[in-house]
């Protein structure tokens, strides 16, 4: 499903209007209807008392002809406008104009005093304050109005948008209606899709209000839904399934290297090598036998030396895909170790941890002047040193910074956190949709490194295996909090529910995953 921008929305609504001649008046009705049609599934109307909220933009139209169709089929409902009610045009003042006519209350109100009756009790209430139009912190009645919503503790059906977020990034400017419902109209928009306005819209529907799907082709946000694995070989030996290298581990890093060679093969790859100083290797050869260790010489901390470079270089010739950087150090000669061949590594390779900071601190475009796929996998404190941006400025502007990185660099970036995103060179954006809390907790990004690696190891190309990558160590995540549930999932947890995350993605998901990967119910 694709994921709209608040400017590609308004271009696709002009479109809608322009192109196709489907009037104004046709879109808000559709999108009145979806949002009315949602109440009825979710409460049934008949001898129900509503509230509705309208601001004074077309989202408030939309409140408009839902407030009239709970009317038409038996329920209760008054309507409530925060602003000037001569302020509406358009659609959304023909539907003020219509709703007027009927034995409906319509008021402008102007203190919660006024309303705190009539909130505590109606049965729900209709949020059609705000949609993407939101163009600053929401203060003063609009405030104190969501503020009451929220102590009603009523259940609560957004329009378009839960009140407050911010359609673009997600972000609560200031106050933020929490809605179980929310009815979004064409596309979600990305602030339907990232934290903490996910969370805000309960569950979220999407009506594309008669918008033709051609219209859709040149939105380039979209949600994870990765290709197919491709069948595995049954008369397959162990190099079928890729032959990767991981450099990585440092002296008090004993954890970051066995878990991302180990996810490799968990995930289904077939032989992993890890290049770790050789003061460690033995006590990772404890717990991961299957590993062929490759002991590299160290530094008086106990990290890799640059003494290890050329035969690391040499041994990279011979594999199919490099990984750095978990459990590096930030030790300075590694540091230089991991810029030299980071440049120099003739193929795909995957930067993570550690090597991404190391990377960051010479600004001598070794990624992009680098010949062979490069994947990098930050989490939001390393991409703020990838951008020189603060993690705030990220927040504010998730989409477009990483699809500028990702172009900029051209590399395929992994922006982990609740959601991540994955952005690609040719500026597409991925929202990742499995995955849960459990998940953040120390090691987990390493399993992620070692599964991006596993899926290119089973054959996808490599920008579909960091798409599957993602897509699989979040399956795996969800798999672990069912049994398990999320509090206390470790990486190890992620690592050994990684088989049956590949089973039941090749398998088929279940009805509850499935939902919940689609990202919207489509009505
Ligand atoms: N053709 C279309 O454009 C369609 C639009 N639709 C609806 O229209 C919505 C967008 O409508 P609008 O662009 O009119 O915008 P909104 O209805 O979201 O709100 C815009 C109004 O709120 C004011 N405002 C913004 N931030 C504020 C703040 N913090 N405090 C106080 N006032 C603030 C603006 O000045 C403006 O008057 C969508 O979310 C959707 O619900 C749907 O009817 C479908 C069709
Ligand atoms: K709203």
């Amino acid at each position: 499903m694709k994921i709209s921008t608040v400017s590609e929305m308004r271009a696709l609504d002009r479109t809608a209007i322009e192109t196709f001649g489907i009037a104004d008046e046709l879109l808000m009705e559709n999108a009145g209807h979806a949002a009315y049609d949602v109440l009825s599934r979710e409460f049934g109307i008949k001898d129900k008392t509503f509230l509705v909220f309208c601001g004074i933009g077309n989202n408030g139209g939309d409140g408009f002809v839902i407030a009239r169709k709970i009317h038409s089929n038996g329920g209760t409902v008054q309507v409530f406008i925060l602003g000037d009610p001569n302020k509406f045009k358009g659609a959304a003042k023909t539907n003020l104009d219509i709703v007027r006519r009927l034995p409906v209350t319509v008021r402008q109100i102007d203190s919660v005093a006024s309303i705190k009756t009539d909130v505590f009790h109606c049965y729900a209430i209709v949020d059609a304050i705000f949609g993407t139009g939101l163009t600053r912190e929401v203060g003063g009645l609009y405030r104190e109005v969501i503020e009451l919503i929220t102590q009603s503790k009523k259940t609560v059906l957004s329009v378009d948008i839960p009140s407050g977020i911010d359609g673009d990034t997600g972000q609560i400017k200031g106050v933020a209606v929490n809605a179980d419902y929310t009815a979004t109209f064409g596309l979600p928009k990305i602030g339907n899709m990232l934290y903490p306005g996910y969370e805000r819209c309960g569950k979220l529907y999407v009506t594309h209000i008669s918008f033709p799907p051609s219209m859709y082709a040149s939105v380039k946000t979209e949600i994870n839904s990765p290709p197919k694995l491709p069948p595995r070989d049954k008369n397959a030996h162990k190099g079928d399934f890729g032959e990767v290298l991981f450099i990585a581990g440092a002296r008090s890093y004993f954890g970051a290297p066995y878990f991302a060679a180990m996810s490799f093969m968990k995930a289904g790859g077939g032989y992993s090598r890890l290049a770790a100083p050789q003061s460690v290797t033995p006590f990772i050869a404890t717990k991961g036998s299957e590993i062929v260790f490759v002991p590299q010489k160290e530094t008086a901390s106990g990290s890799l030396s640059l003494e290890n470079k050329a035969e690391l270089l040499a041994l990279a010739e011979k594999m199919d895909m490099v990984v750095i950087g978990p459990g590096l150090s930030l030790e300075q000669e590694t540091k230089q170790l991991v810029r030299e061949l980071a440049g120099e590594i003739n193929k795909p390779l995957l930067i993570d941890g550690d090597a991404i900071t190391a990377i960051c601190e010479t600004r001598d475009g070794i990624i992009g002047g680098r010949k062979a796929e490069t994947i990098l996998t930050p989490h939001l404190g390393e991409m703020s040193r990838i951008t020189q941006k603060t993690v705030s400025e990220i927040n504010n502007d998730k989409i477009n910074i990483l699809r500028h990185t990702a172009k900029e660099t051209n590399a395929s970036i992994v922006l982990k956190g609740a959601h991540s995103l994955i952005g690609l060179p040719d500026e597409r954006i991925f929202i990742n949709m499995s995955g849960n809390s459990g998940m953040a907790s120390a090691g987990s990004g390493d399993v992620l490194a070692g599964t991006i690696a596993g899926m290119f190891g089973l054959g996808l190309p490599v920008q579909d295996a960091v798409r599957k990558g993602v897509f699989i160590h979040g399956l795996a995540g969800d798999l672990a909090a069912e049994d398990k549930g999320e509090d206390g999932i470790t990486a190890q947890d992620i690592l050994e529910y990684l088989p049956l995350a590949v089973k039941t993605d090749r398998e088929g998901l279940n009805e509850t995953l499935r939902h919940r990967y689609i990202g919207a119910c489509v009505i």
